[in-house]
Parts: C-alpha cells; sequence; structure tokens
C-alpha cells in the first residue's frame, strides 16, 4: 500500500465546489475556475462537453491511466458548471435520492410517460 502524502489526500466533490465557490468569489491569486466562469456558462458547458468525450475516448482506447485523469477534468468541470448555473450538489444528490427508490428501467419509463 502506498505512504499517503499532503497531495494524496481524498477530495470529494463537496469539496469541489467549496474550493470552486471560493475561487469564483476571488479576491485570492489568479484561477483557472475564476476565469473560466467569468467566460459564462456556455463556455463551461463546452468545457465539460470536450472532458466528457475525451473520457469516453479513453476508456473505448483501454487507458486506465488516461479514463482516471478525464474523469476528474470531468468531475471538475462539472462542479464548475453547476456552479455557473447556480445549481447546488445537493440537488444532484436530492435527485440521485429519489432515483434509488426504483430501478433504473422504470425511472427511464416514467420520462417517457410524463
Ligand atoms: N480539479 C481541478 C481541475 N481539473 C482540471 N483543471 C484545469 O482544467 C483545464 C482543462 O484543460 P484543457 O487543456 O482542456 O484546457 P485549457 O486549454 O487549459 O483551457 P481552455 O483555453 O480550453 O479553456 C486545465 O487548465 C486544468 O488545469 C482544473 N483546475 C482546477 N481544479 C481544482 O480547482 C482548484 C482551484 O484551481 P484554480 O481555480 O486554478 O485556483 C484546484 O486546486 C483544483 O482542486
Amino acid at each position: 500500500m502506498s505512504k499517503a502524502n499532503k497531495d494524496d489526500r481524498r477530495v470529494t466533490l463537496d469539496d469541489l465546489a467549496d474550493i470552486v465557490a471560493e475561487r469564483v468569489a476571488g479576491g485570492g491569486p489568479p484561477s483557472y475556475t475564476r476565469s473560466l466562469v467569468e467566460k459564462g456558462v456556455a463556455k463551461c458547458a463546452q468545457k465539460l462537453g470536450e472532458e466528457a468525450v475525451e473520457t469516453a475516448l479513453a476508456a473505448v482506447a483501454a487507458d486506465t491511466k488516461a479514463v482516471v485523469s478525464e474523469s476528474a477534468d470531468l468531475l471538475y468541470h462539472l462542479v464548475v458548471l453547476l456552479h455557473a448555473r447556480g445549481i447546488s450538489l445537493e440537488d444532484i444528490y436530492a435527485e440521485l435520492g429519489r432515483r434509488t427508490a426504483r430501478s433504473g428501467i422504470e425511472e427511464k419509463a416514467s420520462r417517457s410517460a410524463g
């Protein structure tokens, strides 16, 4: 088992959302997050799309290291986009929670029924 160091700390999506909110609030050093959010929702959405495609391509190429790296990029850019749209992770967790009450097949059927 590898020895943990300060760069190995476990960072959750909640931690990332806090970091993103703090960076966007400004006052600190130059920030990629802040500059991306200042470009607007469309730019944040474009970056999310790019990272999603890169993750999918890495998976198809069976490049495990790249899948891990691109997945981290993808989750970060999702958190940034949600922040830019004013949507909290709690909203996403609540939606995931509602879905655990039924199977994925039932959930899909309920979308087309509506
Ligand atoms: N997790 C991330 C993270 N993942 C990816 N990225 C950045 O996302 C960018 C994506 O790479 P690309 O090559 O696609 O983008 P690019 O060509 O640099 O950018 P564009 O010109 O296309 O917009 C890179 O610049 C990465 O550094 C991230 N930037 C920040 N974070 C987290 O946010 C924190 C705050 O970062 P700052 O806002 O920079 O202080 C960091 O400490 C991390 O915890």
